[in-house]
């Protein structure tokens, strides 16, 4: 990940004292800040047992070593992923290998830049909201946004504006000029994957990691895809109008009124939860 040098990247968490790999989540501090327990079962090289509001894994002070569980979304690419051509929706991606639910599929990477100084004049289709820090606090998740009144009821573009930008996370992804594999999955409504935040190396959820894991098995060749996290009808153009869902999937950043961009990928963990077909012990109990 590139950090624009504008942004003072946290120090390294204090981390574990477990030597080896983390085994006992009494006893191992990480597992402690996931709720006493590891989020990850071994099995097929890591797996998550269920979405999380943030994943805390161990990082480069722990004691333990890289096979540790809790490093599960450490470890780079595990399947073979190929970008296809699609008739409508541009590029996008699958998997020659079948991918377990709960497995990590790739890290949502790309410039590291505080959103407020995206470019407002050039057009982006990979900017990544990061959205953990709203979430956790149950103050402005989406849906909860939604919910508030805030949105989609819009006379007064100005007030909307505003409101609206107060609950616009602090830092995004810029995976518009350099990124990897995961800047062209496309989105759905029904997705296979889902977004978790994980922290590895740092504590502060407003820069946390985007990675993608796998919501249900995905049998080799199907697209990937993940929700975008719109929110129907949550959308304003250039001219302040709503812009209906259809036009709003062909323009993934958009700008509104006084030149500002405005929304675009949004990661809430808990609207993803409602994609995880399982927690992992189903899977688990059903041999697969
Ligand atoms: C992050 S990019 C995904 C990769 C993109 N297809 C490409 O060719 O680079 C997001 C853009 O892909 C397109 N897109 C993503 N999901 C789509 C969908 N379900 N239907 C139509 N277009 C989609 C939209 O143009 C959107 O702005």
């Amino acid at each position: 990940m590139k950090v624009a040098c504008n942004i003072k990247f946290p120090p390294n968490a204090t981390g574990c004292n477990c030597k080896g790999a983390c085994w006992d989540p009494k006893t191992c501090e990480c597992a402690r800040l996931n709720g006493s327990d590891f989020p990850y079962v071994q099995r097929d090289g890591g797996r998550l047992i269920e979405a999380k509001d943030v994943v805390f894994e161990c990082g480069p002070n722990c004691g333990c070593g890289p096979s540790c569980v809790n490093r599960t979304s450490q470890r780079g690419l595990r399947y073979r992923l190929e970008v296809f051509r699609t008739p409508m929706k541009g590029w996008a991606v699958r998997s020659w290998d079948f991918i377990p639910a709960g497995a990590p599929v790739c890290e949502y990477i790309g410039e590291l830049t505080r959103t407020e100084e995206l470019d407002s004049i050039s057009e982006n289709n990979y900017i990544f909201d990061i959205d953990c820090l709203q979430t956790m606090r149950g103050l402005g998740g989406r849906e909860r946004r939604q919910q508030d009144g805030s949105l989609p009821v819009i006379q007064n573009v100005d007030k909307v504006d505003e409101q609206r930008l107060e609950n616009v996370p602090e830092f995004c992804i810029d995976a518009g000029s350099i990124g990897n594999i995961a800047r062209f999955i496309n989105h759905s409504c029904e997705p296979n994957l889902f977004i978790q935040c994980v922290l590895s190396s740092h504590q502060d959820v407003k820069l946390a990691r985007v990675m993608l894991f796998a919501a249900d098995n995905i049998p080799p060749l199907q697209e990937l895809t993940y929700d975008y996290g719109y929110a129907l009808d949550s959308v304003l153009g250039p001219d302040g109008k709503l812009r209906s869902a259809l036009v709003l999937l062909s323009h993934f950043t958009w700008q509104i009124g006084r030149g500002k961009i405005y929304r675009n990928l949004v990661a809430s963990p808990p609207m993803y939860k409602k994609y995880t077909r399982y927690p992992l012990y189903h899977f688990l109990t059903q041999g697969n």
